[in-house]
Order: structure tokens, then C-alpha cells, then sequence
């Protein structure tokens, strides 16, 4: 993050110092002022007026020009620190490093919004103006030290309720921006699951849930502008009155003949100037309070990004895998969803994990493929720790199918193709990859047969297919590139019996193949082809072992069971 805004420094420096410049600048058209009342109409010098006329059409001119440099120089920052930091902040969101959670994930890229719009729009100018305050008190000193002192008194008035504010304003404002993002984004949810709340007929009540939450964060945000705005509404009271103030303190003075007749205006110009910057960042003062927010979490979530640096690129795993006491809890809950868990597989092994419900079976396949990390213990791949791996590289040679497919907008080919066309320029390699993990997977004649094949556009969340469809698209996708790591989560589940057969044909290539596969199967039409079995329960491994072994001890449970059973029901 701080790289990010070092590199801008530039960008924010030579604004800082055009900000100076045009504050020195504005002090032209009170010189000219002063000129106009007490020279050129005095002396009726109409060459004098000309000759100012034209210096401060240059001075005005100079002024515009600079304004115009300074707002293109913060919108080049504005787009550098985009460049610099969006990819960043959405690659480490989506590496499940951060521990901002689940709605901070969600907003990430807003609260960058945020801050860049702070650090880039009027909030950093009124900053930048800030210092420039003293300045125009010096001027006034210059005219008369009265009008200085009113000046003083002045911006002292407004730096105290910029206090107040700060200090009033603080934790209201905090808790009105959580609020607005929780309403938000638990609408966005909401909105995802519009079909199933139609047809459950939760349309109602979720309306008054949102409302509910809308009205806390409107509350929220009533609570913080009342608590502001009184403050904003003194500080311009207090700007508009010494401004007329200074209006008349130059006339009382200049009616004594302390003053000339053109400082009058000139006094009260100055004073207006030199207050106004504070005013303007008590205005600002909401969005410096989020910007200062939104770059702490951000700072937060980047500083777990560091570890991806220097990782040894490590060659091709061939499918070793080596678990040892895998464990893994929720926090806050006692029992762990994996608890020690050890076993090993081969090159061209297929490997199906089966257990009741709540086994563990998916968080487990979840932690091998990647996609979640385990509190304890290590996962090897041919010997390699995989938190010793670039996971965006060692993803390359992992097939994984979860359990809810998970496709997503776009066409099925770049479905298929994990998105990689929007990394490589190869387009007929990925075609050709695309078209060998779709027949792998037994996915190519069906997509053949679909309106537009594989340039068909699937919608939001991969909408556009049939659960059937949809799961046979996942695995091409999961199969693309040949991975030597096959993990698969119930890769049956939504298959007719036609589908099933491909499976097990699919699973009899990988096999020759040399992969490694893993398999949750509920459904076990595809036992033919599995070499071992592992059996799950509470999330410990209870067996392991060659497929008819397990099956073998599975059925002298199961019999020692049965009459057991009878005897207690007679
Ligand atoms: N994100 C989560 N937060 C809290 N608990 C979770 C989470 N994910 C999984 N669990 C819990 O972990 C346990 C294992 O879940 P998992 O999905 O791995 O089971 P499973 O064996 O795959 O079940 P199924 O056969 O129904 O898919 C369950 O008790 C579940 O409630």
C-alpha cells in the first residue's frame, strides 16, 4: 500500500506545490483590488488600469491553468493507483489470505474506491489548501494587524469545532459507513437468490428484513450527520459573519483613516480566504474519516499478501500425495471438522472418500484442491508442501470439481478453460486444451449439441444449463490441461445413468493417465473403477484401504449390525 502511494508521490508533490502556487496566486486579484480603489481611481489612471487589467487577466489565466494541470495530475495518480493496487486487492481477496471477512471480501474494491476518490478528488485539495490559512492571516497583518487578529479569532473559532467535529463526529460516521456496507451487501445476496425467494414466497419478509437494515443504517446515518451537520452549519456561519465583519472592521478602520479605502474589500476577501480552507475540510471531514477506514483494512489485507513473493517455482507434481494429521475447526467451535487425519496415494490411484453427511468429506476435498486452508497439518504433493507453492501455479495441476459446480459468466468455453484466455494470447492452444478436457470429461458431444456449443453464454453464477450439464462442463473444467491432482466432489450426483458410464470411463483414462483422483461419492455406480476407499465419520478417517478390503469390512459391520437390530426391535 505504501509502495502504491510512494510511487504517486510525484503526482501528490507537484499538486501540493500548484496548490501553493495558486494560493499565492489568488492573492493577485486583492492586490489588484487594492490598485483599482486606491491608484487608478484616486489618480484616474486609466493606463494603470489597463497596464493591472492586463496582469491579472495573465495572474487569473496562470490560476486556470494550474487548476487545470493539478486535476489532471490527481487523475493520473487516481489511475496509477488504481493500476497498482486494484489487481492486488482483489488477488489477495480471492487467495483467502485476508481475514477481513466475508463482507469486506465482498466490498473491497468499493472502500478502494473510497479511498482513492479521497486521496485523488476535493477531500486531498482541501488538505493541500489547509497550511495556506496562516498565510492569508499574514497578509491581512499586512493591511492591518485588527483584521489579522479578527482573522485569527476566526480560524480559531473553526479549527476548535473542527475539533468538536472530529471527536463528535468520529464513531458515528464509523458505524453509519459498517452499517451502509451491511445493508448493501446483504442485498446483493438477497438479489442472487431472487428465484428461490419467489417461489418459497420469501419476498415479503425479506423485503422487511432489508428495510429493517436500511433503517438502521439510515438511523445510523441520521445519528452521524446530525452530529456533523451542526458543526458544518456554525463553522459557515462563522466564515459568512467575520467575512461581513471583516467588511466592517475595514471600513470602521479606514473611516479613521487607518486603512485605504481599497483594503476594505481587500480585508474582507482575505479573511474569507483564510478561513475557508478549514471549512472546507470540516465539510470533507466524512469522507476523510472513511478514507482513513477503508485504508487501514486495505493496509491490513495487503500485508498478508507478502509470503506469495519468493516462492521457488517447483516442478510438475506427478501425483504423489502425502496427508499427514490434516485438522481443521471453525472457530469458536470445539469439535474440529477434520481432526487428524493421515493417508497417502499414488500415481493412478482412484481414491472415493464415502460417509454419512457432515463427515468432513468436502472440507476435506476442499483442503487438498486449495480452496480452503488447514489449521494443522500438511498436505504433500510429490513431497512438496503445497504452502511451499505459488498457489495460482500449483492450481494448474489440480483438477477440482466442488460439490455446487460453480460455473460462472461467461461462455463455456472460457468456463472450460478457467478463464485463461484473458491471460494468454494463444488462442487456438486453448481451443485445443478446452476440446481435450471436454472429451476427457465425456462433455464434448453434449455441449456440441447445445445452441452456440462451446461459445454458449452461461449467465450470472453459470445459469444457462442443467444441473446434469452444468456438472459435466465443471468437470472438463476441472480436467483442463490434463492435471496430474483430480479431486472430485460428488461428480455424480446430478448424472443419469449415461452420464454415470462416461464418469467411469473419464475415471478409467485419468487412471491410465497416471493422475491421481479423488472422488466423494455418495452415489456408487463408480465403485467398479475406484482401487481404495476411505471412510469418513465426524471428521476422522475410520478406514482406509483397498476398495474390496473396506467393502468387505463395510458388509461384516453391516451384518454384525443387522441382528443387533432385530433382536432390539423384538
Ligand atoms: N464454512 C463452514 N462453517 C461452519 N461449519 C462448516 C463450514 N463448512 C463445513 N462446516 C461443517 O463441517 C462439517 C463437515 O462438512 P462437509 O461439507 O465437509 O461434510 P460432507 O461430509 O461433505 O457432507 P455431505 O455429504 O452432506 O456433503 C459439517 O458439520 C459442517 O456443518
Amino acid at each position: 500500500m505504501k509502495a502504491a502511494l510512494s510511487s504517486c508521490r510525484r503526482h501528490f508533490l507537484s499538486s501540493l506545490i500548484f496548490s501553493a502556487l495558486m494560493n499565492l496566486l489568488y492573492i493577485g486579484p486583492v492586490l489588484y483590488m487594492l490598485q483599482v480603489y486606491d491608484r487608478v481611481v484616486a489618480g484616474q489612471g486609466r493606463l494603470t488600469l489597463l497596464f493591472l487589467t492586463i496582469i491579472i487577466a495573465v495572474v487569473i489565466g496562470t490560476l486556470s491553468l494550474l487548476e487545470l494541470v493539478r486535476s489532471r495530475l490527481l487523475v493520473r495518480a487516481s489511475i496509477r493507483l488504481d493500476r497498482q493496487l486494484a489487481g492486488q486487492l482483489l488477488d489477495t481477496t480471492l487467495s483467502g489470505r485476508g481475514s477481513t471477512g466475508e463482507r469486506m471480501n465482498k466490498q473491497v474494491l468499493r472502500e478502494f474506491d473510497t479511498l482513492r476518490q479521497a486521496l485523488t478528488g476535493p477531500t486531498i485539495l482541501s488538505i493541500f489548501d489547509f497550511p495556506w490559512s496562516p498565510v492569508y492571516v499574514l497578509v491581512c497583518f499586512l493591511i492591518h494587524p485588527a483584521i489579522a487578529a479578527l482573522a485569527v479569532v476566526g480560524g480559531g473559532a473553526l479549527l476548535f469545532i473542527a475539533w468538536r467535529n472530529e471527536k463528535g463526529t468520529n464513531a458515528p460516521l464509523k458505524q453509519a459507513n459498517e452499517a451502509a456496507n451491511k445493508a448493501y451487501v446483504s442485498q446483493e445476496q438477497t438479489l442472487a437468490g431472487a428465484e428461490v425467494i419467489r417461489a418459497l414466497g420469501m419476498r415479503h419478509a425479506l423485503v422487511r428484513r432489508h428495510l429493517l437494515e436500511r433503517q438502521t443504517m439510515l438511523s445510523l446515518q441520521a445519528n452521524a450527520s446530525f452530529a456533523g451537520g451542526h458543526y458544518v452549519a456554525i463553522s459557515k456561519f462563522i466564515r459568512l459573519i467575520l467575512q461581513s465583519l471583516a467588511l466592517g472592521l475595514g471600513a470602521w478602520l479606514a473611516i479613521n483613516n487607518q486603512i485605504s479605502a481599497g483594503a476594505i474589500f481587500a480585508s474582507s476577501f482575505l479573511v474569507g480566504r483564510a478561513l475557508s480552507p478549514i471549512d472546507q475540510l470540516l465539510g470533507a471531514w466524512r469522507s476523510v474519516v472513511h478514507a482513513r477506514a477503508s485504508y487501514a483494512t486495505l493496509n491490513d489485507l495487503l500485508a498478508t499478501r507478502e509470503a506469495d513473493i519468493a516462492l521457488t517455482r517447483l516442478p510438475p507434481p506427478n501425483g504423489h500425495i502425502a496427508v499427514e494429521h490434516l485438522t481443521h475447526f471453525i472457530p469458536g467451535q470445539e469439535r474440529p471438522i477434520l481432526a487428524d487425519i493421515s493417508f497417502a496415494v499414488e500415481p493412478g490411484e482412484v481414491v472415493a472418500i464415502v460417509g454419512p453427511s457432515g463427515a468432513g468429506k468436502s472440507t476435506l476435498l476442499r483442503m487438498l484442491s486449495g480452496a480452503a486452508r488447514p489449521l494443522r497439518g500438511s498436505i504433500r504433493f510429490d513431497g512438496a508442501n503445497v504452502q511451499d507453492w505459488d498457489t495460482e501455479r500449483l492450481a494448474a495441476f489440480i483438477g477440482y470439481l466442488p460439490q455446487d459446480t460453480s460455473l460462472f459468466a461467461g461462455t463455456i468455453k472460457e468456463n472450460i478453460a478457467r478463464f485463461q484466455n484473458f491471460l494468454s494470447e494463444e488462442d487456438e492452444a486453448i481451443d485445443n486444451a478446452v476440446i481435450e478436457a471436454a472429451r476427457l470429461s465425456g462433455a464434448h458431444d453434449m455441449i456440441l449439441q447445445l445452441p452456440g456449443g462451446y461459445n454458449r453464454t452461461l449467465g450470472w453464477g453459470g445459469r444457462g444449463l442443467s444441473a446434469g450439464q452444468a456438472q459435466r462442463v465443471g468437470l472438463a473444467r476441472a480436467l483442463y490441461g490434463t492435471p496430474p491432482l483430480v479431486f472430485l466432489d460428488e461428480p455424480n450426483a446430478h448424472l443419469d445413468a449415461e452420464g454415470e458410464v462416461r464418469l467411469v470411463a473419464t475415471l478409467d483414462d485419468l487412471k491410465k493417465k497416471k493422475a491421481s483422483v479423488i472422488i466423494v461419492a455418495h452415489r456408487m455406480g463408480i465403485l467398479g473403477v475406484v482401487d481404495k476407499i476411505m471412510v469418513m465419520r465426524d471428521g476422522r478417517l475410520e478406514t482406509f484401504g483397498p476398495r474390496d478390503e473396506v467393502l468387505g469390512r463395510l458388509k461384516a459391520i453391516r451384518s454384525e449390525e443387522q441382528p443387533k437390530a432385530q433382536t432390539a426391535e423384538g
